[in-house]
């Protein structure tokens, strides 16, 4: 798939004034994995959420192969999959197939045959002894696994997670990674994880609400390396 911002601003009011999030952006992502890196509060969240309409452009237009965003918002949400830091933010419905079953619920109209398809989405990631129970009773690398398999059941064209591993140990990280970086997919993986930085093809590092770099992965982390390194100590702003 081709992701295309073209001269893409994003900014929003606020009681102090107009806020940037984005300054005007122009590029084209059409890599299978491309990671998003940069500090707390830089807009890479805002950037991700771009790419699904989830966040419109204030000025300029994201499209999804010729599908804009904001026009075609429908289309564009049956392409582009997201995946939350929070699977808690994705995970509605009361026991884990429910859940699967709720994203299969346009493309499988049969109720029976829905259920069939959400046991075997269950199955291939390991949960289907806990088709019937509560996903409150999950761990958090369960509860991740299970979100992205809701969004993986609707069959997008692109997966954009945020952090999906933000909240998990090392164990269930790499299993959530592994699961991730095996999709046929095009992926555009928000993250920390430096380690899941260095598995991508395109890395672009945003920082106070620009992307600074544009590149391989050991670049894009020199780059990112010597921004912290130069930057005063202590949170940004
Ligand atoms: N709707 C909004 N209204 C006001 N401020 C916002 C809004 N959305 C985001 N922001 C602010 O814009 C900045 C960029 O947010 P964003 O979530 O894109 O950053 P991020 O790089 O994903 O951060 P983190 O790594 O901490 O998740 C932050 O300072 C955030 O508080």
């Amino acid at each position: 798939m081709v992701l295309r911002l073209d001269e893409v601003s994003v900014s929003v009011e606020t009681p102090d004034g107009d806020l940037t999030l984005l300054h005007p952006t122009t590029l084209t992502l059409s890599e299978r994995r491309i990671a998003l890196i940069g500090g707390n509060g830089s807009g890479k969240s805002t950037f991700a959420r771009l790419l699904n309409g989830l966040v419109e452009p204030t000025t300029g237009r994201v499209t999804v192969d010729e599908l804009d965003t904001v026009d075609d918002g429908a289309a564009v949400r049956r392409a582009v999959g997201f995946v939350f830091t929070d699977p808690g933010a994705q995970l509605v419905m009361p026991t884990c197939l429910e859940d699967v079953a709720l994203s299969l619920r346009r493309s499988v109209k049969d109720r029976a045959r829905r259920r069939r398809e959400a046991l075997d989405v269950l199955e291939s990631i390991g949960l289907a002894d806990k088709a019937d129970v509560s996903v409150h009773a999950l761990s958090g690398g369960q509860k991740q696994m299970l979100a992205l398999a809701g969004v993986l059941a609707t069959r997008p064209k692109v997966v954009v997670a945020d952090e999906p591993t933000t909240l998990l140990d090392l164990r269930n990280t790499r299993a959530v990674a592994d699961r991730l970086f095996s999709l046929t997919q095009q992926l555009v993986l928000v993250t920390h994880d430096l380690e899941l930085v260095a598995r991508c093809d395109r890395v672009l590092v945003i920082d106070d609400a620009r992307v600074t770099f544009d590149g391989a992965p050991a670049d894009a982390v020199a780059h990112y390396r010597a921004s912290v390194d130069g930057a005063p100590s202590g949170p940004s702003a």
